[in-house]
């Protein structure tokens, strides 16, 4: 249990160990071998069993954001999944289906396994598998919507990013990313195409390479800033300093999937120690 809720706490033999609520689907930490934590989850996360928890990896299913006539990001946050346990070595699977919740919301017969893998040491494999076990076509958007921790935001900057389409929500303004690193201060949520190699969130104390599937190509980029992070009810007023989210998505276009069929969404966290010792 984490905060009166169902989670269960997997050990991989690289020494990294995961925690995942059953809520949501809901990867709360990973710690490597050396006990560093690699993803934020705020201390004040609502753990009520009915509401996203804020942090960790929030699984937007099927709809992102506000962009349909689904609650915002969709329901697979906001729901109980299942553990269907260790699928292969060092992997975990949990799954979500549909059901007379989820039908309350959205029609469609689906399948979702989401599975949490350390391929080796300091790297986590987040692969979000989604299959149409109806009869019917139907279509979806979805983002794996990591919460990223950083020491001192300040500090941190996220390569990779140069030469990408980008749309500034907060701007509603259409642009092509000019930096080579994006440093982060105020309110920033842009979706950017995703470039084809790997973006490099990069902070004193080391990089952490940020890999997605092609069936996400798009990169979303949060941080709230001071100013609505200090209205985000489930947020401390300094959260914002000590997160990033950057998102694995598939939202522009939203994927069909004929019956039978099946889409993987993934996204590979690689961690790198400090290549400047002086850092
Ligand atoms: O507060 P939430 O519903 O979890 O959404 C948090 C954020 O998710 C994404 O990053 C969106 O791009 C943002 O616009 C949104 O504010």
């Amino acid at each position: 249990m984490v905060r009166g809720q169902p989670a269960v706490e997997l050990s991989a033999r690289t020494g990294d160990r995961l925690v995942v609520a059953l809520h949501g689907g809901h990867l709360l930490s990973w710690q490597d071998a050396d006990g560093t934590e690699r993803l934020y989850l705020s201390p004040t996360a609502l753990f009520d069993g009915r509401s996203a928890i804020r942090g960790g990896v929030p699984i937007c299913f099927p709809q992102f954001n506000q962009r349909g006539p689904l609650p915002k990001h969709g329901f697979a946050r906001n729901l109980p999944w299942t553990f269907a346990g260790e699928t292969a070595p060092d992997a975990w699977t949990l799954r979500l289906t549909d059901s007379d919740a989820t039908r309350a919301f959205w029609p469609e017969r689906f399948g979702l396994d989401l599975t949490l893998s350390v391929p080796r040491a300091g790297v986590l494999r987040i692969a979000l598998q989604v299959a149409n076990t109806g009869v019917a076509p139907w279509s979806f958007t979805a983002a794996l919507h990591t919460y990223l921790r950083v020491d001192e935001l300040a500090d941190a900057r996220l390569l990779g990013l140069q030469g990408a389409p980008c749309w500034d929500a907060v701007r509603d303004a259409r642009a092509t990313e000019t930096r080579d690193a994006v440093g982060f201060g105020e309110e920033f949520d842009s979706v950017y195409g995703a470039p084809a190699q790997p973006l490099v969130l990069r902070q004193p104390r080391g990089d952490l390479h940020i890999a997605s599937s092609p069936d996400c190509p798009q990169t979303v980029v949060w941080n709230p800033g001071p100013a609505l992070c200090a209205r985000l009810a489930d947020m401390p007023a300094d959260g914002w300093r000590h997160m990033l989210c950057v998102e694995a998505a598939a939202i522009d276009a939203p994927i069909e999937l004929a019956p039978g069929a099946a889409t993987l969404l993934w996204q590979q966290l690689d961690a790198r120690p400090s290549s400047s010792p002086t850092a």
